[in-house]
């Protein structure tokens, strides 16, 4: 299965150009959609889950015309929404019901053993008879999963999961979701670095409605290697440093500011040679179309 999306353009109204001639291929497994906030990729999601027009383009998951066959797509779609309203009072057992329900499984029966599964999968079996409103910010993204799972989806897209949830719970939504990639395409949109590197095999990074890199990770890493430096500074020589040096992030450390820069050589002025990380490749392509450096 693929997911190949061509040459996807979208302007809103007010002249703001979220895609521009956006291209993406998919493959099965999960795939990390990075980029900073802005940078369209819940515009990018909302039109694959088909919840909005693009003006031109195609997206295509094997034959199916994803953009002009909504409803085709949408019996195989599994979709956490960035902003995912819950209603505050049905308990989470009632709620994956009726959603069960909306997705075909008329069956009384079968539809109990499949809410059981779904939440005994996401580990909320025992909070099944609680409102949906007392569910901690973790606990609501895991329920969030456990609605987008209803109905066996073979294309899954979870639109910034991670934010706001605490070390332990973020480690518990990864265990999740790196469950589900094997046989079907889980995009994972997000801001955060650490989530593409933990999870996903595939990547891509976009930045003001474009396409900066697409690949694996690991490739990203790899063109970089030997190339990034770091250095401690104050912080009132940062501008001094932005002039000369190709500084690609910033790290405020017990009041000092670590610097990392890109350099082809050998730099000198005290710089030391960094290990590359995929944070070097995030803020490395982001740099070249904002400043990424803030203070
Ligand atoms: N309905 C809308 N009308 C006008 N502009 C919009 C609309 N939705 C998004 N935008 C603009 O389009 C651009 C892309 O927004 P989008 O929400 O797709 O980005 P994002 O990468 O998901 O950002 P974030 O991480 O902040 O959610 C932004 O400049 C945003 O302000």
């Amino acid at each position: 299965m693929e997911l190949i999306i061509q040459n996807l353009s979208k302007t809103y109204p007010n002249g703001v150009k979220a895609l521009n001639d956006i291209s993406l291929h998919i493959k099965q497994g999960m795939f990390g959609l990075l980029g900073p906030n802005g940078a369209g990729k819940s515009t990018l999601m909302r039109t694959i889950a088909t919840l909005q027009d693009a003006d031109s383009g195609s997206v295509f998951l094997d034959e199916l015309d994803v953009l002009h066959d909504k409803q085709g797509l949408r019996e195989i779609l599994g979709y956490l929404p960035q902003d995912f309203g819950l209603y505050p009072r049905i308990t989470a057992e009632v709620m994956l019901d009726h959603i069960a329900q909306m997705k075909g499984v008329i069956n009384k029966s079968e539809r109990k053993d499949l809410v059981n599964s779904l939440l005994n999968k996401v580990n909320l079996y025992k909070d099944r008879k609680k409102a949906l409103g007392t569910f901690s910010g973790g606990m609501r993204q895991r329920f969030g999963i456990a609605q987008a799972l209803a109905g066996n989806p073979s294309l899954i897209i979870v639109d910034e999961p991670t934010a706001g949830l605490d070390p332990s719970e973020r480690n518990r939504f990864y265990n999740l979701l790196s469950e589900l990639g094997e046989n079907t395409i889980v995009i994972l949109s997000t801001h955060i670095v650490e989530d593409v590197s933990t999870l996903c095999s595939q990547m891509a990074i976009i930045c003001l409605g474009e396409v900066l890199m697409q690949g694996k990770p690991s490739d990203g890493i790899k063109e970089l290697e030997g190339q990034i430096y770091q250095k401690s500074i104050a912080k009132e020589n940062l501008s001094q440093y932005k002039g000369q040096f190709d500084v690609i992030s910033t790290q405020l450390k017990e009041g000092k500011l670590s610097l990392r820069i890109k350099s082809e050589t050998e730099p000198g002025s005290g710089f030391v040679p960094a290990v590359t990380n995929l944070e070097d490749v995030y803020f490395s392509y982001i740099s070249q179309k904002v400043d990424p450096i803030t203070l």
